[in-house]
C-alpha cells in the first residue's frame, strides 16, 4: 500500500466531530467562495472544496480520498445501473461514486440519511455539482427508506451498495435487502470501517456458510439491540438525536454465499499511531 500524502490530510478528529453546526458551516464555506460560479457543475470542484474544508477548518467524516479510490475502481468494474449507499452524511461520497457511476453508464443513484439537516446539505452540494439528476437523496433511517423505496417500486434492485451509516446496523441492512431480493445473484456490496472501529457481526454474516445461516435462522435470535460486540461509542453513535436504537428483526436470504475481500487504505486523516491501526478498510462482497 502506498504512503499516504500528509499534505491531504484532513484535520484531527475531535471528542465531538459532527452535528455541532459544521454541516452548515461546510455550506457557507462552499457557497461564499470566491471561485463558486467554476464550482459549479464539476462534481471534481467540489469535492475538493469539502476537502478543503476539512483541511482547513474542521474535520468531516468523509470516506475520504484514499478509502473512496477502493470504491470509484470498484464502479469502474461493475458499473451498477442502481447504485445505494447507506449514510450520506455531507454527500462526499455520494458525489464521489455518483459521478463515476454515472460516467460508468448508471441509471440511479440513492443516498439514504437519517439526519434532515445532513439531508438537506447532501441535496444542496449535489445540485451544485451537477447531478440533481441523476441523485435522489432519500431521508429516514435506512430500513424504513429501503421498504418505502422497495415497496414504491422505485427500487427493485441493488448492483451496489456502499454501507457507511450505523454500524449494528449493517448486517440487518444488508439481510432487509436480502429478504426484499434487492441484493441478489451478482450484487456488490462495499462496506467501510468493518475493521476499525470494526463490525464482527457483519464480518462474521458475510463470510458464514448456508448451514450456519440456516442454523441462525432457525436458532430465532433477537437482534432488534446492537451486538454486544460494537465498543458502546459505535453503539450510541447517534444516541443524542436517535435515544436507544431499534434494529428491524429481518431473516434475510440464508442460501446467498458472498465472496468477500478486504482492502486496506487511510482515514482521511491519515492517522492514528500505528500503522495496523492506520490501516481501515473496506469490505467488498460480491455474490
Ligand atoms: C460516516 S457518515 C457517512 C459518510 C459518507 N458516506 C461519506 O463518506 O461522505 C454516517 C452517516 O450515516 C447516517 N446514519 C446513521 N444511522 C443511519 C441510519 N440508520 N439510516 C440512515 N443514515 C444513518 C449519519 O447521520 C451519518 O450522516
Amino acid at each position: 500500500m502506498p504512503e499516504f500524502d500528509n499534505s491531504k490530510a484532513y484535520v484531527a478528529q475531535e471528542e465531538t466531530f459532527f452535528d455541532d453546526g459544521r454541516e452548515i458551516a461546510l455550506l457557507h464555506y462552499v457557497y461564499s467562495r470566491d471561485d463558486i460560479e467554476e464550482i459549479r457543475d464539476s462534481p471534481e470542484r467540489v469535492l475538493a472544496a469539502i476537502d478543503e474544508y476539512a483541511r482547513t477548518q474542521k474535520y468531516l467524516m468523509n470516506v475520504g480520498d484514499d478509502k473512496g479510490k477502493i470504491v470509484t475502481n470498484l464502479i469502474s468494474e461493475v458499473k451498477p445501473q442502481t447504485m445505494v449507499e447507506l449514510g450520506g452524511y455531507i454527500g462526499y461520497s455520494c458525489i464521489l461514486f455518483a459521478n463515476a457511476a454515472r460516467k460508468a453508464g448508471g441509471k440511479r443513484y440513492f443516498s439514504l440519511e437519517r439526519n434532515p439537516e445532513f439531508a438537506a446539505v447532501i441535496s444542496s452540494l449535489v445540485d451544485l455539482a451537477g447531478l440533481r439528476d441523476f441523485v435522489r437523496v432519500v431521508v429516514g433511517p435506512s430500513d424504513a427508506c429501503l421498504k418505502r423505496l422497495h415497496s414504491k417500486g422505485l427500487l427493485e434492485k441493488i448492483d451496489l451498495m456502499f454501507l457507511d451509516h450505523y454500524k449494528p446496523a449493517y448486517k440487518t441492512d444488508l439481510k432487509l435487502c436480502e429478504e426484499l431480493k434487492l441484493v441478489t445473484k451478482g450484487s456488490v456490496m462495499a462496506a467501510d470501517n468493518v475493521i476499525k472501529p470494526g463490525n464482527p457481526p457483519y464480518l462474521e454474516y458475510v463470510n458464514w456458510s448456508v448451514a450456519e445461516k440456516r442454523k441462525a435462522v432457525e436458532s430465532g435470535a433477537s437482534e432488534t439491540g446492537a451486538d454486544a460486540r460494537f465498543a458502546d461509542r459505535t453503539a450510541k453513535q447517534y444516541a443524542t438525536r436517535q435515544g436507544e436504537e431499534k434494529l428491524g428483526e429481518t431473516r434475510g436470504n440464508p442460501n446467498l454465499v458472498y465472496k468477500s475481500e478486504l482492502v486496506h487504505s487511510y482515514e482521511p486523516t491519515g492517522e492514528p499511531v500505528s500503522r495496523k491501526h492506520q490501516e481501515t478498510c473496506i469490505e467488498c462482497a460480491n455474490i
